[in-house]
């Protein structure tokens, strides 16, 4: 579905006069406008499903070097910066990083469509572990492989220029799925690559 940029616009203008300010003073008036291609933006991801996605980033590559079920070589693409926003109060996840790690299996996927995965993802309202699953399903489809890992770093707004306002506080997430969930090695393997 697509963002409905007129609503946003209406709806916007409506919060800054319950607000108790005026929509049509000089430094508002544009707002809603700026607000919903703001939102067209930031919300990128809300306007396609996880599949959707895979298809439009699975450009990969057929390699020897790859072939073979019981292979453990893995491909971590380190440290991708990201923004995101909570679905509780729409406030900004800022300082996020992502770390991607999948064992190829018939292919190896261009590395930068991993990068552009995680900006899909993360282009929604979200919260910190379901940008983990949705990068790890989105992942999964695209390369053709079940073991895929992600690990994200972030620092919520909400929890740091608000309520219980814990500026120095920052959230990790683990989503190991396939052989990074049950093979020891290879999440002894992740560990150390993470830290090289
Ligand atoms: N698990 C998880 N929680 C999140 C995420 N982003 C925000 N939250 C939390 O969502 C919760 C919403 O709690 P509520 O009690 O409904 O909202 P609130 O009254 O604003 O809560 P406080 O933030 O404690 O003041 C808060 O604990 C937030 O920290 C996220 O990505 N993952
Ligand atoms: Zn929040």
């Amino acid at each position: 579905m697509a963002i409905d940029k007129d609503a946003i616009r209406e709806h916007v203008r409506g919060i800054l006069a319950a607000l108790g300010d005026d929509p049509d003073r000089e430094g508002l008036k544009e707002t809603p406008d700026r607000v919903a291609r703001m939102y067209e933006e930031v919300f990128e991801g809300m306007n396609y499903t996880n599949h959707e996605i895979a298809m439009m980033f699975n450009k990969s590559f057929k390699d020897d070097l790859c072939v073979g079920a019981d292979k453990k070589d893995i491909v971590l693409v380190r440290d991708i910066p990201i923004f995101s926003y909570c679905e509780h109060h729409i406030a900004l996840m800022y300082d996020m990083s992502v770390s991607v790690a999948y064992i190829p299996k018939d292919k190896v996927l261009g590395l930068s469509k991993i990068a552009r995965i995680c900006d899909m993802a993360s282009k929604r309202l979200q919260l910190q572990e379901r940008i983990g699953s949705d990068i790890a399903e989105i992942m999964c489809e695209a390369a053709e492989t079940e073991d895929v890992a992600v690990i994200i770093h972030g620092t919520h707004s909400c929890m740091s220029a608000r309520g219980i306002k814990k500026d120095a506080a920052s959230t990790v997430t683990t989503t190991f799925r396939g052989r990074f969930e049950t093979d020891s090695s290879i999440q002894s393997q992740l560990t150390m690559m993470l830290h090289a």
